[in-house]
């Protein structure tokens, strides 16, 4: 498998960057206490992670992956997400870590000279801080959240849109992510795909989605990109 002629590598957030179960389980954890409910281990709390903080909170409120219509009331919904808000921002990602050889590979694509995007199903006030935290704020030239348009991912429109602004067809560029959400989100936007087997998917091997191709390891994506892109 090969790619050439790419310049621009749109990189998801969460569990392709940087592990931040552990601080969107405790915000969970801690909204669900202040509500009187039974709190969850986090790994499975990892399997709710992927759709944006909104359906982590449903899930976590009903207890299941899938939220049914019906389940929970707006108004419900919209306090416990409150809820989870305020803990998240009291929590600031302080146990959030990068994933091995990220901080060296984004910085070495970057001084390969590829365009560097994010596009994360986070709420976006979340994002500025924690990438401050890791000295990435001046590596990515677009960052869109999962709220900086009226679809996410696996929508295309938050990639296409990253295009846009950049000048980029999406023949030129590849998404890059640990989800089913950014694989067809990647397909959806006519893009190569690559997928990272360590991040949180639902359980699912991330190959079962036809990625371009796939990696068990950051450092190993960084060398397949400079190798295979001519
Ligand atoms: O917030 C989420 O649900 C996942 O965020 P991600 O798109 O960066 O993986
Ligand atoms: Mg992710």
């Amino acid at each position: 498998m090969t790619i050439d002629n790419k310049k621009l590598l749109i990189f998801d957030f969460d569990g392709t960057l940087i592990d931040s179960v552990p601080d969107l389980a405790d915000a969970t954890n801690a909204m669900l206490t202040t509500l009187g409910k039974d709190t969850y281990p986090i790994d499975t709390i990892r399997n709710w992670i992927g759709n944006g903080s909104r359906l982590l909170v449903e899930r976590a409120l009903v207890g299941k992956v899938d939220v049914a219509e019906g389940d929970l009331t707006v108004e419900e919904a919209d306090h416990a997400e409150q809820l989870f808000f305020e803990a998240y921002t009291k929590i600031g990602g302080s146990k959030t870590i990068a994933y091995p050889d990220v901080d060296s590979g984004l910085k070495k694509l970057h001084a390969a000279g590829y365009t560097l995007a994010l596009v994360t199903n986070k709420p976006i006030r979340f994002v500025p801080k924690i990438l401050q935290t890791f000295g990435w704020q001046d590596l990515f030239s677009e960052v869109m959240g999962g709220d900086s348009l009226p679809t996410k991912k696996p929508d295309s429109a938050p990639l296409l849109h990253v295009c846009t602004q950049l000048g980029i067809i999406p023949d030129q560029a590849i998404m890059i992510g640990d989800s089913k959400n950014d694989i067809l989100a990647g397909q959806n936007a006519n893009m190569d795909t690559l997928g990272l087997s360590y991040g949180y998917n639902y359980g699912q091997d991330i190959r079962e989605l036809n990625p371009t191709a796939a990696f068990d390891h950051f450092a190993d994506l960084v060398e397949w990109i400079m190798q295979t892109n001519a």
